[in-house]
């Protein structure tokens, strides 16, 4: 029986990295979750427990806070590029490098009607995310950027049917034709390349997320993933592919008639668990190869 070293990876998960701008007396915060991940040729180290060709991942981490401020000052997109080509660039057994980040949004306070310069709150829950993917060196070289938004949480009132689904023995369920309709929307977009106003792409996608979220008239979650890629995708010429997962944050009519209490879609229970969870990838048929673009660090494993 032969045994052998499959697929691996190894990196630093969840940096929490916060800069402060301050040089102006407006300061500006970025606050980020960084994961590396290296890929390439580490089989002696798992096998023989050889090192020489890791670069441990504290120095990922060292790597990851010097950047903050040497290559902090654009997007988290090139930021997260400019980690990833450092590490396929300069160590040697490295072939490919992984980095993913989440970027989470802070408001400013505001004080009598003015934004105040250095104290923020939190928005959220929606966290902005990035999957950068650097592989091979010179002519060799492939990148690939995810963008995406996660923990975006909507719910419409109105404007959502699900009926003339299959039925059997087993169904219960009450066909409606005007039903809540909520989740926690995980998108993530791949681009075609890497030269993309990435800033301006950003809420330029969420908006069209959550105005179609509002606007199409939806027939089913499902339907209404596919209206949010296709508007992607039609709008944004950098973007090839699409990946939704959205969880049916099921609203039960609460049952008020026991109390001889009208309720006409009024009262609900906020189920938990369990949700539906509905997911889908739309693209365009003319896609460049997506090659480990997907491949995620967390997440490794189911
Ligand atoms: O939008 C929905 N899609 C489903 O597949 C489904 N299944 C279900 O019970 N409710 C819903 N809602």
């Amino acid at each position: 029986m032969g045994i052998v070293l499959g697929s691996n990876q190894y990196g630093k998960a969840e940096n929490r990295v916060v800069r402060i701008y301050r040089d102006e007396p407006r300061h500006e915060i970025r606050d980020l979750n960084v994961s590396t991940a290296l890929r390439g040729d580490f089989g002696v180290a798992h096998t023989e427990g050889d090192q020489s060709v890791v670069l441990p991942t504290d120095t990922q981490k060292q790597t990851v806070y010097a950047f903050a401020k040497t290559h902090g000052e654009g997007s988290v997109e090139e930021y997260g590029l400019a980690l990833a080509r450092h590490f396929v660039d300069n160590a040697e057994p490295v072939g490919g490098a992984r980095i993913e980040i989440e970027q989470y949004d802070w408001d400013r306070v505001v004080v009598d009607g003015v934004e105040h310069n250095h104290a923020w709150v939190r928005r959220g829950p929606e966290v902005r995310t990035v999957a950068v993917t650097v592989e091979g060196v010179g002519n060799d070289r492939r990148e690939w950027v995810i963008g995406g938004v996660k923990d975006l949480v909507v719910l419409k009132s109105s404007g959502s049917e699900f009926r003339g689904f299959l039925t059997d023995k087993f169904t219960v369920l009450e066909p409606t034709a005007d039903r809540v309709m909520a989740t926690s929307l995980v998108a993530q977009w791949r681009f075609a390349g890497t030269t993309v106003e990435w800033d301006a792409v950003y809420p330029s996608i969420r908006q069209i997320v959550v105005e179609t979220f509002a606007t199409h008239h939806s027939l089913a979650l499902q339907q209404t993933l596919y209206e949010i890629g296709k508007r992607i995708l039609a709008k944004h010429d950098e973007v090839v592919e699409v990946r939704m997962s959205a969880p049916n944050k099921h609203h039960f009519e609460y049952d008020l008639g026991r109390f001889g209490i009208s309720n006409a879609n009024e009262v609900f229970h906020a189920d938990d668990r369990p949700y539906g969870l509905i997911q889908a990838t739309v693209g365009r048929d003319d896609a460049p190869d997506a090659g480990s673009a997907w491949v995620p660090q967390r997440g490794w494993l189911v």
